[in-house]
């Protein structure tokens, strides 16, 4: 099990980044929900002991790995936001090397790369130089380099970006399948990204949990608040002053706007079926209070 317990990251010049957040993951999917800025690569990059908290526990199966970070990273695959690759090494020789450099033997590290490039459906382009791969390849590449060690522990940071909707839905899965008997922390600011594979999800802002669940939990906090009107566009900045909209589609006769709030603006309103959107928008933008057990805390700026 890997607890990050009452996390707190300032950076030098005392921007607070992680207050006080707490996450506990078994095997699994979590998937770490949050807009920009909100601290989630901070988090991951304390998780995987690439940085220190400033204060607060990581433990890995009970041991405090901040005073000992070999027992975690011996059992740890980290895909970081910012992944960077040997442009003129082909994509075995750069894994060849990432293997060597964990103390991987040449024999079982040429098997293993075998099969991840299999897995990462990379086998075609293993000749060519990575400096000619798409992003999305490179992301593969990266997850491939995450899971050179056959690893416990998962850390994936805002993985999805720069890959295609096939290849976003092929590597869902493929962390999935992994999450049956790993734990995986996967951070974005893509609801679908989480909404299909992750049944656990935890949704932070400005450095805080806002609210942990499974998506039906989620969707359970905003029953009720979601409305649809049809509105003419003179009245679209109106409704978006005074409520929070989930979305707007111009149609022939007028724009219907979709809202998270208790009260319908109009009596014309309709109640719409929550989706998982709906239930992020809310909860970061607190229209649905915290769950119990995230009460007291003080709620983000701005809204
Ligand atoms: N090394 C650093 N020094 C100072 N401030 C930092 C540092 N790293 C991150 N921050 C700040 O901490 C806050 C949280 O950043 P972080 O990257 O952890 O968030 P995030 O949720 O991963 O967002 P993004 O997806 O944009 O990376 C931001 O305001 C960011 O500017």
């Amino acid at each position: 099990m890997l607890e990050l317990v009452d996390i707190t990251k300032v950076y030098r010049g005392g921007k607070r980044a992680v207050d006080g957040m707490t996450l506990r993951l078994n095997n699994g999917m979590l998937g770490l929900l949050g807009p920009n800025g909100a601290g989630k690569s901070s988090l991951m990059r304390i998780a995987s002991t690439v940085t220190r908290p400033t204060s607060g526990r990581v433990l890995f199966d009970g041991t405090d790995v901040v005073a000992k970070p070999d027992v975690l990273r011996r059992a740890l695959g980290y895909l970081p936001q910012d992944f960077g690759v040997y442009p003129h090494l082909t994509s075995r020789e750069f894994l060849s090397y990432l293997a060597a450099a964990k103390g991987l033997s040449t024999r079982s590290a040429r098997a293993r790369i075998d099969d991840l490039l299999h897995l990462v459906n990379l086998t075609e382009a293993v000749k060519r130089p990575l400096g000619k791969y798409s992003g999305g390849m490179l992301r593969r590449v990266g997850i491939a380099q995450a899971l050179l060690a056959d690893p416990q522990v998962i850390i994936v940071d805002e993985p999805t970006a720069g890959l295609d909707p096939e290849e976003r839905v092929r590597f869902r899965n493929l962390l999935s399948d992994l999450a049956a008997d790993r734990v995986v922390m996967l951070s974005t600011h893509i609801v679908s990204d989480v909404e299909s594979v992750a049944s656990d999800i935890a949704v932070v802002a400005q450095g805080r949990l806002l609210r942990r669940g499974s998506p039906e939990d989620l969707l359970a906090s905003v029953e009720g608040l979601v409305w649809e009107v049809l509105v003419d566009p003179a009245d679209v900045p109106t409704l978006q002053q005074r409520h929070l909209v989930s979305r707007m589609v111009r149609t022939g006769s007028g724009v219907r706007v979709r809202l998270l709030t208790p009260v319908p603006p109009y009596a014309t309103a309709q109640r719409g079926t929550p989706d998982l959107e709906d239930a992020y928008l809310a909860i970061i933008n607190q229209v649905v209070g915290r769950a119990p057990e995230f009460a007291g805390l003080p709620r983000p700026e701005g809204r």
